[in-house]
């Protein structure tokens, strides 16, 4: 599904991701764990087309997407989320869910004004899922609350009700658990299970909370300094001396 090969990205004197490959394939889970500084979202950055990376390929479904803007990528059906939570705050929780159908969709701005039968059927599809998605994650009561009034972690959970309204096959998500508490973590751990075994999605985690990770994990990438350390299952990194040395010693 995903190939990363030999990924770099320099800023500057700076080489902040070197030679990093990952593979993710149809519904796996996989992780990318790492010190603070690592690189981890500079190669989500990357992958997802926020950065043109300096060096290395990335192919999607077997297509190369290195240095393609962002929007191309999610269209193909990979979307991410961010560190920091980023929804439309001053809109509410369903516009949100609709305004990203609108993006990834990229209607047409004539069939909108004149509202052809065809812009009428997506409009009510888009609904549809946006319904179907705030019910899977528990916010329909929410459904016309500012986004911005939210929880921090209901607002989590709308950012991956966000990019799952698109369909993607791949679904990244950077730090969904910073700043949830045990029971929402205990949510978000069934929700991203949930989403490869029951809507077949592939999903490239990046985390801090070494339980989320072991837990749910098919393959973990480690990277420190921006080089890869290690790749293996959660038992292979658990017991993987280099990493023990360069990460989970610190924790
Ligand atoms: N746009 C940028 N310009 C210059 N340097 C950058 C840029 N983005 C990241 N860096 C640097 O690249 C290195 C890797 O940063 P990155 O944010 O990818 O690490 P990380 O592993 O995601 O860290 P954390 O776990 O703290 O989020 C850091 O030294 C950072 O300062």
């Amino acid at each position: 599904m995903l190939e990363v090969r030999d990924l770099s990205m320099r800023f500057g004197g700076l080489l902040a991701v070197d030679q990093v490959s990952l593979d993710v394939g149809e519904r796996e889970i996989v992780s990318i764990i790492g010190p603070n500084g690592a690189g981890k979202t500079t190669v989500f950055n990357c992958i997802s087309g926020f950065y043109r990376p300096s060096g290395g390929t990335i192919t999607f479904k077997g297509r190369p997407i290195q240095g393609k803007p962002d929007y191309k990528i999610s269209r193909m059906g990979m979307v991410r989320t961010f560190q920091h939570v980023r929804l439309f705050s001053r809109m509410t929780v369903v516009e949100n869910l609709l305004v990203a159908q609108h993006r990834h969709l990229n209607t047409n701005l004539f069939a909108g004004l004149i509202k052809t039968p065809d812009y009428r059927k997506r409009e009510e599809k888009s609904l549809e899922r946006a319904a179907y998605w705030l019910e899977r994650v528990g916010l329909m009561e929410m459904a016309n609350r500012d986004a911005g009034n939210l929880a921090y972690g209901q607002q989590r959970r709308l950012e991956i009700a966000r990019c799952m309204v698109t369909e993607p096959e791949v679904l990244m998500l950077d730090e969904p658990a910073a700043g949830l508490n045990p029971n929402e973590t205990r949510e978000l751990n069934e929700l991203i299970v949930s989403l490869k075994e029951d809507y077949c999605v592939s999903v490239l985690l990046i985390e801090h909370d070494m339980s989320l990770v072991m837990g749910i994990s098919d393959r973990i990438n480690v990277i420190n300094q921006g080089r890869p350390l290690a790749c293996g299952t959660p038992e292979e990194i658990r017991t993987n001396d280099d990493v023990i040395k360069a990460y989970l010693g610190e924790e």
